[in-house]
């Protein structure tokens, strides 16, 4: 197993590229199964993810060709030959399940392996299957697998969600696009990705309107056509590298960050001491002077805090001035970084849901493992502003979530290299 040595090593300064969206691209690639023209999707990431969603869907009769070294998505569900989403791929990544509701539209049944629990929570599908069933869908538990069908197909409802689950806002959609007649869905999740995946569904032909509220109406149509898409700006790996400068010092500009994917999490780093100042290109971010200053977060769905980067604001947070109180509202077990950064030397104490972290005035570098993709790349971030060498064991999570990333924080400067084991 791979592992990544980090050796702390002063200001970072330069250019990082972002790169397209893991969590919008593992939603628009099942899109590819409520059509029978090619689907090609551009700014696409070169993750393990994306090989893996490709791989289900190969599995399932589509053609997925990666093009320009993995930039360009090209995607065909002419000839569908199974509707079976197997557990082998399945228990390999939770977005397996975004290919349930497309396959129920556009083949009336799908099967399709329970993702099962991940470390970060129990991430159960009741949610899923309360929206598919309230567009007619009937779904039963059987051997491990969720079995679904609408023989007469799906048809449109009004249906209010008891939270506002990503994943289950997603398959919704896509399943409502093709029902018969009108879903309103309520208390919708209003993520970018999900903004994003209304925008290539609505290139393909359908009928949808109020993605980004809490409340989206899909008009169903009888079916839908090819289209090509952008990939949205992966707005976790945006957040991720703008606290590498805010950890370490210097100047980084993200090339492709936005704003208005990001104004909760800058809105901290402004109160932490941290400057974002808009480009032409993208952001730059810098910190204001010495120490940064500790600060409290709670994470929400869109537009609060993001959960995907609690763990990598805690490993800034480590080294903050006074002490500083973060709230894990979304997963309940998200803290699995908090031990690995406290043998760092932080100091951390964790009650259920809430970290309480006592900024110190330097990290020093140890072995550490990654146990999630985000805690991994937390981990990573504070070995950069630690004192000496921190070994990130288990990195094949990072490799879920980040393209490219010794040759992306080597560019600013970082000394950092991947040790093949
Ligand atoms: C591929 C992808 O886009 N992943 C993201 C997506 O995950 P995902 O779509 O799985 O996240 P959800 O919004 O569905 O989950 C949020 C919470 O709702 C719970 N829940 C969810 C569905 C359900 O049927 N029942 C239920 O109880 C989950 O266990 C979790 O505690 O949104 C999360 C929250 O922003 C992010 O952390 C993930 O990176
Ligand atoms: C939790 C994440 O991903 P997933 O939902 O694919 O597990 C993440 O991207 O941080």
């Amino acid at each position: 197993m791979d592992s990544i040595l980090v050796t702390g090593n002063g200001p970072l300064n330069g250019q990082i590229p972002i790169a397209g969206a893991k969590n919008a691209c593992l939603a628009l690639m099942p899109a590819t199964l409520l059509s029978d023209e090619p689907l090609t999707l551009t700014n696409a990431p070169r993750l393990s993810d994306i090989k893996t969603m490709t791989l289900l869907l190969q599995s399932l009769g589509a053609e997925v060709s990666s093009l320009q070294d993995g930039k360009v998505l090209a995607m065909s569900s002419h000839d569908l030959t199974s509707h079976t989403a197997d557990y082998d791929i399945v228990r390999k990544m939770r977005a397996s399940n975004l290919v349930l509701g497309p396959m129920l539209a556009r083949l009336g049944q799908a099967v399709v392996s329970l993702p099962g629990g991940c470390a970060i929570g129990a991430r159960p599908m009741d949610l899923h299957i309360e929206a598919l069933a309230a567009l007619g869908a009937e779904i039963e538990l059987r051997d491990g697998y969720l079995h679904a069908k609408a023989p007469g197909g799906l048809k449109g409802a009004v249906h209010e969600m008891r939270f506002a689950s990503v994943g289950a806002t997603e398959n919704m959609v896509m399943a409502a696009t093709l029902a018969k007649g009108t879903t309103v869905l309520k208390n919708a999740a209003r993520e970018p990705e999900i903004v994003d995946l209304v925008h290539c569904l609505r290139a393909m032909g359908a009928q949808i309107a109020g993605e980004g509220t809490s409340t989206i109406e899909i008009q169903g149509v009888d079916r839908l056509h090819g289209a090509t898409h952008q990939v949205v700006t992966d707005r976790i790996e945006l957040g991720t590298y703008m606290l590498a400068p805010a950890i370490c010092g210097g100047e980084v500009e993200l090339l492709g960050g936005r704003l208005d994917l990001i104004g909760a999490f800058v809105e901290k780093l402004d109160a932490a001491g941290i400057d974002v100042a808009e480009t032409d290109k993208g952001l730059k971010v810098s910190r204001r002077n010495g120490r940064v200053s500790a600060v409290d977060v709670t994470t929400e769905p869109f537009p609060g805090f993001p959960t995907d980067l609690q763990a990598q604001m805690m490993a800034l947070l480590c080294t903050a001035e006074g002490t500083s109180v973060l709230e894990e509202k979304i997963f309940e077990n998200r803290f699995m970084h908090a031990p690995e950064l406290t043998r760092m030397g932080a100091r951390i104490e964790v009650h259920g849901g809430t970290a309480t972290v006592r900024g110190v005035e330097r990290l020093k570098g140890a072995p550490v493992m990654a146990t999630d993709l985000r805690a991994s790349v937390s981990l990573i971030l504070a070995g950069l502003a630690a004192e000496g060498e921190t070994l990130v064991s288990r990195v094949y999570h990072l490799d879920r979530g980040y393209e490219h990333v010794v040759q992306k924080l080597e560019a600013v400067g970082a000394k950092i290299e991947r040790i093949k084991g």
